[in-house]
């Protein structure tokens, strides 16, 4: 049995439009940032709901070697969290609430006193103590999307799924939020999988990367694998149809560069 998350032959999409079609993808072992990446509408958002059990899919999701379509809905959702790219809703509940809450759906057995710290644990990585008492309906779109993803951390699944977590973040909570998550990661515990369109940012907190193409249903998948090798100027003008540079910065990390939109190649580089 192998740790992590792998996909085999997995089909998924919606009426009359296959998104995709018998995806493979090789396991991700736990304590990996993965980000998944490609140009809008390649379904990256299909594919996290798939794997959370969200969108009816072919095939098998296997997380540490069970398929997670096996497993009653209880189980599922204590190993996986996911947050959707919508904002949680604004309703009357306060932050706190709303975190009590998302703990006590998927770990019920939960005792007042590991869940208070559980919840105060994120409140203070994602710096949000002064959230805990205000009201959702009162909070600004980033700062809703900060308690949607503290909603997720807290129930510490093996494996969290975030699609688009930091849309609605400045650039200091875009950093707040991948550090958060990479310490976490870093503990051995948990494999995350972002869909993110900042490919700055996957190059620079993710260590291994995931980038669909447009195409057809059977060949979405471009490349995957280290960040730093995989995002070349070739992958970008297949996947995104850009030219663009990898170039490094004054720190010696390497940054993408787009310089131009041209026409996808949809050429495997
Ligand atoms: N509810 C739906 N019914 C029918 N088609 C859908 C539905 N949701 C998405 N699609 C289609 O499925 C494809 C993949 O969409 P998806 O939202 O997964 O893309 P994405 O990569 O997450 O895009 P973005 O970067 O724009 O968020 C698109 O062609 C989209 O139009």
């Amino acid at each position: 049995m192998s740790a992590g998350l792998e996909l085999r032959r997995l089909s998924v999409g919606y009426p009359r439009r296959p998104v995709f079609e018998g995806l493979d993808l090789e396991c991700v072992a736990p304590g990996a940032l993965v980000a998944l990446v490609g140009p809008n509408a390649v379904g990256k958002s299909t594919l996290l709901k798939a794997i959370a059990g969200l969108r009816p899919a072919r095939g098998q999701v296997l997380l540490d070697g069970t398929d997670l379509a096996t497993l009653p809905p209880r189980a599922r959702l204590r190993r996986v969290g996911y947050l959707p790219q919508a904002l949680p809703q604004a309703t009357s509940l306060v932050a706190y609430e709303a975190m009590l809450s998302a703990l006590r759906a998927s770990r019920p057995e939960l005792g007042r006193e590991p869940a208070e710290a559980a919840i105060a644990g994120v409140f203070a990585a994602l710096e949000l103590d002064a959230l805990a008492l205000r009201p959702l309906a009162e909070l600004s779109g980033g700062q809703r999307q900060m308690v949607g993803l503290a909603q997720v951390l807290v129930r510490a699944p093996r494996l969290m799924l975030l699609d688009e977590p930091t849309s609605a973040l400045d650039l200091r909570w875009q950093l707040r939020v991948l550090h958060a998550v990479r310490a976490l990661v870093a503990e051995g515990r948990t494999l995350a999988v972002i869909a993110l369109h900042d490919l700055n940012l996957a190059l620079r907190f993710c260590d291994h990367i995931v980038v669909l193409g447009q195409g057809h249903p059977h060949n979405r998948l471009l490349a995957a694998g280290r960040p730093a090798e995989v995002l070349t100027p070739p992958l970008l003008q297949a996947a995104y149809g850009v030219r663009a540079r990898v170039e490094r910065c004054s720190l010696g990390h390497p940054l993408v560069l787009a310089d131009e939109a041209s026409s996808p190649t949809h050429d495997v580089p």
